[in-house]
């Protein structure tokens, strides 16, 4: 073993040296590209400024020396990002090596494995390897001895003789070893010891083999991921995002990938996780946000799901709670299916048209609506009777009609609706199934609660139709266990495409832990494939045995990292809360430190007294775009998603039904050092 790490050492050290003159040298080439190229378009530009005048009229020539520009800017844009490339591949060049036998040959070959491919010569043989690359794989599943990786010629088989890591800093080798085990556990401690980041880190030095499987999962349409906090899902499903990138570059860019994230902290967190892997960074939305420009045309404003926990948490009523429960469930979409299917009669007065002698009567119209345009959505089928009849109109007279025809005829068809306000329409249904109705004001005033929002899109696009999003090729849904039954149902109508689906049941929102996985094989059919992840890497055994205890989670698997214990204390006024944080909170020591309160009234009470001890401390709210280092005051489900090194939770004594999810949320955001504190009688 000795000789072995010396070899692994020595060769290791050797190959570095070959690879960072190789490295240089082509980085050398790329900064000289880089200068021709500008040298080549100041030159465009010189040449068009001082002919701009003289260009031909139409503007041929004017076209010919833009898309010239162009095309040498996007050339100068990639040589740039290669460089970029090459100069993190020269600070570190590889993490891995795999020494593997082929069956049937001799001597084993060395393979080394890092961030990105590098050959000296396109079509030359690789000095690195990607961690993407079909050999690559060895290195994250198998020990030492016989194993097997899936090329595309097949699979290849052979023996793994040696494997070794390293770390390499700013070119120079912190540590080498040989390790026959997967990925050793000194190095993931190592990894998983060291303070919490204002982003989410790369894992590619040290994925587990569990991991692999999910990253590397190219067949399942729908792949839904139920782990434990802190079991590496946010990464998982970035890394795997990177990895299907690789992998179909031809079918699949940046630009075809959607991450719903729960909100822009969040968003900003994971951010530059792909760009780091080598791939561009990808569109991230929150639902909430989508769904509020979707009906900005009927109303003014919409809450956010924010909106809706923090009445909850301040103690509203249970028939709201029931409510809001139902009107997001699949009974729910039943009755308004029902509603629907009534709603024609309801909604439409047919009567003749009559234009310059062109006639349509009542019952053509009837019959064109029922029958010839019958799959058209309701309130866009008028539309699609009035082309129609325009278009035998002017066939007949000859000529287009024009703006002011077309204008008249839009107002003529129009008038067969009561209403076309989605807002109304909702409203009706509101009360055919006796449920309180929205006020009836104007536009300015209506602001849509919470449990409207998603039930009012659901009928937005049932009435209207919906976009079809065919550009998105993969939609990433974090957090999944806080999307409802209708949620859930909106997006499976809105993309047809691949889905990785990661979230939790321990820590929803909602005092009710709903186990989405219930429901989502019947909105999504049998292409759903489910993978549970026990093992949780964020926490030190204590704060995650604390965490399991809290909501009686018994079949957690532990990454073996010690620290200190837990500490739980209760205390009669705030003022002593404050000072006890002030005592232990060290950010010497540690990068990242957050108070976590119950709701916002509270953690803007506890931020408002840290700011008079300590300027710097940042409060986040649910507007927030960005996770400072340092201190931060939050509430438990703004903080969801994100870890911190020291984590000093302060709730009140009064236990509510959100409590025990609450507290779990905030104990497995801790890395190193947790604190529980209660508020006696929440002064
Ligand atoms: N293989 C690994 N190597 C190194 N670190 C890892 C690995 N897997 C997970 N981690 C670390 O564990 C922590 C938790 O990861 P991540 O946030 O992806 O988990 P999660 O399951 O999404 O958590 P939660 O649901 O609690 O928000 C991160 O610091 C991540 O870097």
């Amino acid at each position: 073993m000795q000789e072995a790490t010396q070899d692994i050492q020595e060769e290791g050290m050797a190959f570095l040296e070959t690879v960072k003159e190789k490295l240089k040298q082509k980085l050398a080439q790329l900064y000289e590209t880089l200068l021709d190229g500008q040298k080549e378009i100041d030159q465009m530009q010189e040449y068009f400024w001082d002919n701009y005048t003289e260009m031909d009229e139409y503007g041929y020539e004017y076209y010919d020396n833009q898309q010239a520009l162009l095309q040498q800017v996007n050339a100068n844009q990639n040589t740039l990002s290669m460089k970029h490339r090459l100069e993190s591949l020269l600070d570190s060049p590889f993490f891995g090596r795999v020494d593997f036998l082929y069956d049937g040959d001799e001597e084993p070959e060395s393979f080394y494995i890092g961030i990105a491919n590098f050959a000296e010569d396109t079509g030359r043989q690789p000095l690195i390897y990607d961690w993407r690359a079909p050999i690559s794989s060895l290195f994250y599943d198998y020990d030492k001895g016989n194993a097997s990786y899936e090329a595309p010629a097949g699979i290849i088989t052979g023996e793994i003789t040696a494997k070794g890591q390293y770390k390499i800093k700013k070119g120079k080798i912190i540590y080498a070893f040989e390790s026959d085990m997967l990925i050793d556990d000194e190095i993931l401690k190592q990894e998983l010891g060291s303070n919490g980041d204002v982003q989410l880190k790369s894992i590619i030095r040290t994925i587990q083999k569990e991991q692999n499987e999910i990253i590397r999962n190219t067949k399942d349409q729908i792949l839904i991921i139920q782990g434990a906090a802190g079991s590496g899902k946010t990464s998982i499903a970035l890394h795997r995002i990177a990895y299907l990138l690789y992998h179909d570059r031809k079918n699949l860019k940046s630009s075809n990938i959607l991450i719903l994230s729960p909100n822009s902290v969040f968003s900003d967190y994971i951010s530059h996780i792909l760009p780091e892997l080598g791939e561009e960074n990808i569109q991230e939305m929150s639902f909430d946000i989508f769904a509020y420009k979707e009906l900005k045309e009927f109303v003014y404003d919409c809450e956010d799901r924010y909106h809706q926990l923090e009445r909850q948490l301040h103690d509203c009523p249970s028939s709201e709670i029931h409510r809001y429960r139902y009107k997001q469930s699949f009974d729910f979409i039943g009755q308004m299916e029902g509603f629907l299917a009534a709603l024609e009669d309801r909604l439409i007065d047919f009567h003749d048209i009559e234009w310059r002698g062109y006639h349509k009567s009542e019952e053509d119209l009837i019959q064109l609506f029922y029958f010839k345009f019958q799959d058209t959505p309701i309130l866009v089928r008028m539309d699609a009777i009035k082309e129609y009849f325009i278009d035998e109109v002017e066939t007949s007279m000859g000529r287009d009609l024009k703006e002011d025809e077309h204008i008249y005829f839009d107002e003529l068809f129009d008038k067969m609706y009561q209403t076309k306000d989605l807002y109304i329409i909702y409203n009706w249904f509101l009360e055919d199934i006796d449920s309180p109705v929205l006020p009836k004001v104007s536009y300015e005033r209506r602001i849509l609660k919470y449990e409207d929002v998603y039930p009012m899109l659901y009928l937005k696009y049932r009435l209207y139709g919906k976009k079809q999003h065919h550009r998105i090729k993969h939609v990433v849904i974090d957090e999944m266990q806080d999307y409802s039954y209708l949620q859930y149902t909106i997006l499976q109508t809105m993309f047809d495409c691949k889905m990785t689906i990661l979230g939790d049941k321990a820590q929803s929102m909602d005092e009710q832990t709903q186990d989405v996985l219930a429901f989502l094989p019947k909105i999504f059919g049998k292409q759903v494939r489910k993978i549970v992840m026990n093992k949780s890497y964020r926490n030190t055994v204590e704060i995650a045995k604390y965490a399991a205890g809290l909501t009686g989670i018994c079949d957690l698997e532990l990454f073996d990292r010690h620290g200190k214990d837990v500490v739980e204390k209760t205390f009669s006024s705030v003022e002593s809360v404050i000072s006890e944080i002030l005592k232990n909170i060290n950010l010497d020591k540690y990068e990242t430190a957050a108070v976590l309160a119950r709701t916002e009234k509270e953690a803007f009470e506890l931020y408002s007294l840290l700011k008079r001890k300590d300027e710097n401390v940042s409060y986040m709210d649910r507007d927030t775009s960005v996770f400072q280092k340092g201190l931060t005051i939050t509430t438990y489900y703004l903080a969801k998603g994100l870890e911190f090194d020291q984590v000093f939770t302060v709730r009140s004594d009064i236990e509510t039904n959100m409590s025990k999810q609450a507290d779990y949320i905030c104990a497995t955001r801790a890395l190193h050092e947790l604190y529980m504190y209660t508020l006696e009688n929440n002064k």
